[in-house]
This record gives C-alpha cells, structure tokens and sequence, in this order.
C-alpha cells in the first residue's frame, strides 16, 4: 500500500492562512510582516495577546486592533455547550502505538479511538533503552495510516536532539503496516536541533510547514537534552525554566492551531526529596512543573522482562492510573506474547 498524503494547504477543516485576511482589508504587506514573524495561520494570530502581535516590526496599536478584530470573524473563541465539547473528544482522532494494550490505557472509557491524541502534548518519559525513541519512530509512521487503521492521515516532523533518529526503523515499521517505505520516509520531515535557542526556532519552521501542508504529528526527542546542556546548575535554572516554558507555549499553540499530536520525549533522575519510602527506586521526570503541566498525558515507561516494557499513565486530566505491558520487535512496539506479558 502506498501512502501520499494530500499536498493541499486548503484540506478539509483546517488551519486557514494568514493570506486570507486581505478578503478583510488587511494589506498584503502586513499579512507578510505576521507571516515573518511565524504567524502562519489566523488562529495563531487570533490566540496571540496583543502585546505579543505589537512587537512585531510594523504593527502599530490600531493595527494589531484591527487585525484581531478580523481574526475573531473566523476563529470561534467564545462559549460552547459541554454537550458539543463532549461530542468532539469522543470523536477525537488519536494515533495508534502499535500495541494494543498501550492503546487501551491511553483510550479512556469515553473515547470511540485509542491511543495517542491530537490536539494535546503527550511525554513520554523513562530510563534509557525503555522505547522513548522506539515509540517515536513508530509513530512517526502509524500517524500516516488512514484513519480507520489507528492513523491520522498527516505528515510527521520530528526534531532530534541526540543524534538517535534512525530512518532503518521507520522501514522496518512501514513494512508491518504494508506501506510504501520510500513515501513513508518522504512524508517524515526531520531536523537535527543543537542547541536549546535552534530548538525554539525550529517550531517556526514547523509551523511554517505546517500551514502549507498536512501534518499530523510533531515529535520531540528529546525536550529536556539541550535545556540540561545550555544551561548548567542553580544559577541558570530560573532563565532555563523560562525559556522551557516559552518553548512549550509554542509546542501547545501549534497543537492547538493545527490540532496535531504532539510527543516529546524526557529522561528521569533519582527522586531525593518526597519520594516514597516504599518505593526502592523512586525516579522523577526532568524539567519542574513547567513541564508537568504542559503535558496533557505523562507515560511512565519501564522496563520488564526480557524485551518487554510497562507503561504507565503517570498523569492524566482523565485517565485513571494503569499501567501496559508492551514489546520492542524488529518490527516496532507492539504486545508481547502471552507467557511474556
Ligand atoms: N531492531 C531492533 N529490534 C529489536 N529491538 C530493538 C531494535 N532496535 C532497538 N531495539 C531495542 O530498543 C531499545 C532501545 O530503545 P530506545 O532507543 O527507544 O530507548 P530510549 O528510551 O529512547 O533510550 P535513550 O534514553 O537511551 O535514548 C533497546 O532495548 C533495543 O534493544
């Protein structure tokens, strides 16, 4: 099966460009001075404060106040009923793992699909060879499948902060699905970040990507590394927690604009303060509570026996407290065989 996924920047129900202002007398010149600055859509310039749209070069007072007077004519931002918000989510697009016991934990009672969702940020965190990166690759390319086989019929981006991204796995996973691996690999934009300030700046490339054609997924792998690297002990914490959370203010509004999944992998250090005593070996997610409270889901990932791993929903606005047994194959993250779960 081969899988081209639509290059038509006019796809159903999405994003509208920033272009599309000038039917509402924005100049042409202003919608370039927004797009420049890296608002590609009108939800990114309607969610912005106005402050922030002040700040681009050329944007006065009364423009800013016009042009998110025209903005809030096509993106909706006042009150809905619960029974409309209810209707969504129970229809949510999600990205299948690959495993169905991983899905299941992730699926929620009230959800007619299962496994990772779009429009929120999921961090997957754990120990080293636990399948943070596995799993990305994995989803890189179910995130491609159509709709009915656990996908989301997008392209995926995936910023790489450690050098681990290897394009052989994304094959190996295309072949379980019977997909065409050359397109597979066409429809995985990748970029190589090396520093915590190219990582911001990537985002604005992404979401310049992503007003042009349809994405389904942005991957981050992982976070944390060059935040812990640029900047070093109790001194720079304040300025990294800072820029951290700068950066995971951007990854929501893209999720938000583009209604993406958005993953983003993190390391674990030894607990020290508030562990439990019962515990005999208490980890911790990096990055503060700036991180915990970008996450919509935190999965906890461990390793098992043999080449089996558990996943655990560590923190969900919805999801109760269980936990997965899944395995890493040739083939990719899937469920272990019966004597091994
Ligand atoms: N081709 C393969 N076939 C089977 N298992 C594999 C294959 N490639 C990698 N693995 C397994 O995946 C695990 C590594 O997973 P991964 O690199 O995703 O870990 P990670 O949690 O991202 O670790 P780190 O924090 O070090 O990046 C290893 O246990 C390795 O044996």
């Amino acid at each position: 099966m081969s899988q081209n996924i639509e290059e038509d920047a006019e796809y159903a129900s999405g994003p509208s460009l920033v272009s599309k202002l000038q039917e509402c007398g924005i100049t042409p010149g202003d919608c370039q001075k927004l797009e420049m600055a890296g608002y590609h859509t009108i939800e990114s310039v309607a969610f912005t404060p106005k402050k922030h749209l002040m700040t681009v070069k050329g944007i006065s007072d009364a423009k800013a106040d016009k042009i998110l007077q025209e903005c809030s004519k096509f993106v909706s931002m006042g009150f809905t009923t619960a029974t409309e918000v209810h209707a969504r989510r129970a229809d949510l697009i999600t990205v299948t793992t690959g495993s169905r016991n991983l899905d299941t934990i992730l699926g929620g009672q009230w959800r007619l699909r299962r496994g990772i969702e779009t429009g929120a940020i999921t961090e997957l965190f754990g120990e080293f060879r636990t399948g943070k990166s596995q799993l990305c690759h994995q989803l890189a390319v179910t995130c491609q499948l159509p709709i009915s086989m656990g996908g989301a019929e997008g392209k995926c981006l995936y910023i790489d902060t450690e050098g681990t991204f290897r394009p052989v796995r994304i094959l190996a996973v295309a072949e379980r699905y019977g997909l065409n691996g050359q397109d597979v690999l066409d429809n995985v934009a990748y970029a190589r970040a090396y520093n915590a300030d190219h990582q911001q700046q990537l985002l604005i490339h992404a979401s310049a990507m992503m007003a042009e054609s349809k994405f389904a997924l942005l991957i981050i792998d992982s976070a944390m590394n060059l935040y812990r690297t640029d900047f070093s002990g109790r001194g720079e914490l304040s300025a990294r927690q800072m820029h951290l959370a700068k950066f995971l203010r951007n990854l929501m509004r893209l999720a938000d604009e583009y209604g993406i999944a958005v993953v983003i992998t993190n390391q674990v250090v030894a607990q020290v303060d508030g562990a439990n005593p019962y515990n005999p070996d208490p980890k911790k997610p990096i990055g503060g509570n700036i991180l915990a409270h970008a996450s919509t889901t935190r999965l906890f990932l461990k390793k098992g026996r043999g080449t089996t791993r558990v996943a655990k929903i560590y923190d969900s606005p919805c999801l109760p407290e269980s936990d997965a047994t899944y395995n890493i194959g040739a083939d990719g993250i899937g469920d272990p065989a019966e004597e091994d779960s």
